[in-house]
């Protein structure tokens, strides 16, 4: 695209040159197309040198996207001057070259496994549990919050701990950094904040370097991250923000979109622009993402039009369960040269899909991977039931499900198998125990047998024989009760695992199924391909001819604690990034039964069927398969 296609909203804003500025903008109305001819319109007519301007993107992701972008549509050569890098990255390199050059060792947490084993450790110590890898992204993301919220022991906050018990966690973890020397990524932010506060040399050097600041997608910066750019832009003021706060979906990890709002009472001399035509999607993609959006009260009210005129149905299609939705989506993607995405809220969705696609050998890259549902605690009982069932001498796999049967196996129980099966069938020794009533006897020959029957089935059999004879549904329910979760997951993720099952005649198999996907993951993660699946989050600033989007289930999406009017919001906000990503087709495909049980409508497919717009169908309202 030429600047000369830019409109003149499009224009004003690229025409900005000294001065702070924020640019308020609707989805697909050319945010990062603003921003990349901006830096050209710096460098060619003002004489702004490239590096002079740091643009921070909201990830590493997004800087790469960004550098293709500016490669494309401007000289790609002159693309290659300009710096993109996330605000993580800026305070990496400015720590890490202080330390280097004061001869300070210390290094990164990484956030990854090392941080898991910390937290997990501390998780122990405070709550006496073991640290689900649920768990660990909550109580990762709610020390995060405590850091970049700045939030003190008296805020009140809605935690899936207490309170009291997760400030404890939270100093307990910055104790342990602090003792080892190592830093995590909210501390870079607060160290670079501090280097530059401290060191007026070094402030001023960075003046010097980068007297020009862009960023994109401001509405997902945090309270730290702001303090930092404010810094950057320092007394010239030349700060140029885009953002459009109906997009601001990271409020868990911190963002804080109401910095738009104090924007202008900050930086008196700012000016304000808009853009309000979307130009990525059909016109009817525009009407009803803007009908739902409408629902939020918490926002910047904006005018939206779309460039694009109105062709295609947004439309809600039902399928009886995941089996004929994920066999419609693999008929849908075969392949006719489109781009399409498949976008969900929770990570377990893709699995199921990322089997029946690869079955069908259709290509795809996948974004934001469900690696951790593949060593999830659930899969990881289940194929333990299945292994004891083989082998009935395995200790490992008894250990780990003893408590999680119908069988009424008591502590004293396993640490007397443990004590004297030397080998032997688990179940013949627990049978054995010599303190056991007659009535427990009974029960331990009972379960003997129903782990003989369940060796003889086959693995979607197998799981839903696990779920009912053998009373795992039972103890999910008490476990999620206990954890105050939802067993929406739990029926969620076993509906996947079944549907990786189903295909399969041994249980075997299901093993091997598991360990391949595993490595598949890794394989899809570096592909391109014009079929993505993804996250919503991790779609965030990315187009798709066609989108589907899946499992918005009722107390998943949106979730169970985000009934509250601001995370209500929040789910809503992601609900819409999620629709205009597409540019010619949105479909939302529903099933009406998860795991066997009916699922109703969530609240956000009523919203999207109630949308009041005449030129508005919906396809399929059949309770059939849309392929029958
Ligand atoms: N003036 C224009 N004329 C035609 N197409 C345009 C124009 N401006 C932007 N576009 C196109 O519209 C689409 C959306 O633009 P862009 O990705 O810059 O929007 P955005 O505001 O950053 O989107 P979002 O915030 O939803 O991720 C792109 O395909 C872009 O090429």
């Amino acid at each position: 695209m030429t600047q000369n296609n830019l409109t003149p909203e499009q224009n004003l804003a690229v025409s900005h040159f000294l001065g702070p500025a924020l640019t308020l903008a609707i989805p697909g109305s050319g945010k990062t197309t603003v921003l990349i001819h901006r830096l050209k319109k710096l460098v060619e007519t003002h004489g702004v040198s490239p590096g002079e301007i740091l643009t921070v993107t909201f990830s590493k992701a997004s800087a790469t996207d960004m550098k293709t972008r500016c490669q494309a549509q401007i000289d790609s050569n002159l693309a290659e001057k300009f710096d993109f890098m996330t605000i993580h990255k800026f305070a990496y390199r400015l720590y890490t070259h202080y330390l280097k050059t004061k001869n300070i060792s210390k290094r990164l947490l990484e956030d990854g496994s090392e941080k898991y084993r910390l937290l997990a450790g501390i998780f122990r110590h405070y709550e006496d549990d073991f640290l689900t890898d649920d768990f660990f992204e909550s109580l990762s993301s709610e020390i995060s919050l405590i850091y970049n919220l700045k939030l003190k022991r008296t805020d009140a906050h809605l935690p899936n701990f207490t309170w009291h018990s997760i400030f404890k966690m939270a100093e307990a973890y910055h104790l342990y950094k602090h003792r080892n020397h190592l830093f995590d990524f909210d501390d870079m932010l607060y160290y670079a904040i501090k280097l530059l506060k401290n060191n007026p040399t070094i402030l001023a050097s960075i003046h010097k370097k980068y007297p020009y600041i862009q960023v994109d997608e401001a509405q997902d910066t945090s309270k730290l991250q702001f303090e930092l750019i404010e810094l950057l832009a320092g007394p010239s003021e030349n700060l140029f923000l885009v953002a459009d706060d109906d997009q601001s979906i990271y409020g868990f990890r911190g963002a804080y979109p109401q910095y738009l709002l104090e924007f202008p009472q900050k930086y008196p001399k700012a000016k304000l622009y808009h853009l309000s035509t979307n130009f990525r999607s059909d016109g009817n993609i525009v009407t009803v993402a803007s009908g739902i959006i409408d629902k939020n009260q918490n926002r910047y009210h904006k005018s939206m039009s779309a460039h694009n005129p109105s062709v295609n149905l947004p439309s809600v299609v039902w399928f009886d369960d995941l089996y004929t939705r994920n066999h419609y989506l693999a008929n849908a993607l075969k392949g006719d040269g489109q781009t399409a995405a498949v976008l969900y809220r929770n990570k377990i969705s893709a699995l199921s899909i990322m089997d029946e696609l690869i079955r069908n050998g259709i290509d795809f890259s996948i974004k934001d991977p469900p690696i951790s549902e593949l060593n999830h605690w659930l899969i990881k009982d289940i194929l333990a039931f299945i292994t004891l069932a083989m082998i009935p001498q395995d200790l490992e796999s008894f250990e780990r499900i003893a408590f999680k049967t119908n069988g009424f196996i008591s502590r004293e129980m396993l640490q007397y198998v443990k004590d004297n099966h030397r080998g032997r069938n688990i179940f013949d020794c627990l049978i054995q125990a010599p303190f056991l009533e007659d009535y427990q006897t009974r029960t331990q020959e009972q379960l003997k047998s129903n782990f003989e029957a369940l060796a003889k089935l086959r693995p979607f059999d197998a799981i839903h024989f696990i779920e009912t004879e053998l009373g795992y549904l039972d103890y999910l329910k008490k476990n999620s009760e206990r954890l105050s979760t939802s067993m929406h997951y739990s029926r969620t993720r076993l509906d996947a695992y079944k549907a990786l099952a189903k295909p399969l005649k041994t249980t075997v198999e299901l093993i091997q199924r598991v360990q391949e996907l595993d490595a598949l993951i890794q394989e899809h993660m570096q592909t391109s391909s014009k079929i993505t699946l993804s996250t919503i989050h991790g779609s965030k600033g990315l187009e798709f001819d066609t989108v589907y989007m899946i499992d918005v289930n009722p107390k998943l999406f949106p979730g169970l604690r985000q009934t509250e009017n601001d995370a209500l919001e929040e789910e809503r906000r992601l609900f819409y990034v999620g629709i205009t990503r597409a540019r010619y087709n949105f479909e939302l495909l529903h099933c009406e039964f998860v795991n066997g049980a009916f699922n109703q409508n969530s609240k956000f497919i009523e919203e999207f069927m109630g949308q009041p717009l005449s030129d508005h169908r919906f396809n399929n309202i059949t309770g059939k398969p849309a392929t029958s």
